[in-house]
């Protein structure tokens, strides 16, 4: 079996003295999905933040493709795609804009065309609008165009389809399954109902610690 891109053992973490989560263990292969799930509090975010790099406040390892994450650092963030549950855009920029401003973070992203992207979210007639003129899903959808322009081997969507409509979430669900067969690795979690194919989960409840047992 192929060396996991992204593996965590024994992962446990306390937030303001409370145990959120212990005992975790994954591994993300490249071409899988894993979904993170649990009920409000349980830790999603802040287990997805962890796996990012963005939350130090962990016990566990964590190796990137088999090293760990700390020696590989900069290989680990130039080969990850991480999207926040915030839109994590500028409102006074228009969706063109903010997808350029995005792609100039992440060299290694195709710079064209970015009117396609917008076209696949269905946003090419807002393309010049200033972003606080648009709606939430919108506004989501215009921080989900990056993902037709990655080449980021791993993705980690917190809270990704928020605010998307039905059809939105169903061309994302399409958009993940091919990644996968392009070989992509991904972590998400989200309260939608989901139909992809080959998705594995995982499920914090299992490794609750007492902060949802009080
Ligand atoms: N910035 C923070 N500082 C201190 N504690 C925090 C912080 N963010 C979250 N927490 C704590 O961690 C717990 C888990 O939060 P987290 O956002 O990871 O849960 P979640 O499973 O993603 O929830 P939801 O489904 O509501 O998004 C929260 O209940 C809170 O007590």
């Amino acid at each position: 079996m192929p060396i996991p891109l992204l593996q965590a053992t024994g992962l446990s973490c306390e937030r303001d003295e409370r145990l959120l989560f212990t005992g975790v263990d994954l591994a993300v292969r490249a071409g899988s999905l894993l979904r993170v799930e649990g009920p409000n509090g349980a830790g999603k975010t802040t287990l997805l933040r962890i796996l990012a790099g963005l939350h130090s406040g962990y016990e566990g390892e964590i190796l990137w493709c088999g090293e760990s994450v700390h020696r590989v650092r900069e290989h680990f963030l130039r080969n990850l795609l991480y999207i926040g549950h915030r839109p994590g855009i500028k409102p006074l920029l228009t969706p063109l804009e903010n997808l350029a401003a995005l792609l100039a973070c992440h060299p290694g992203s195709h710079r064209d065309p970015l009117e396609g992207a917008l076209e696949a979210v269905e946003l090419l007639p807002f393309a010049h609008m200033p972003c606080h003129h648009l709606s939430a899903g919108q506004q989501r959808r215009v921080a989900l165009a990056r993902l037709y322009l990655s080449d980021e081997p791993l993705w980690i969507l917190d809270e990704a389809f928020t605010a998307i409509d039905r059809a939105g979430v169903e061309s994302l669900e399409r958009l993940l399954e091919k990644r996968m067969a392009a070989g992509g690795a991904i972590i998400l979690t989200t309260h939608h109902r989901l139909s992809i194919s080959g998705a594995e989960s995982l499920d914090l409840l299992a490794h609750t610690g007492e902060a949802l047992a009080l």
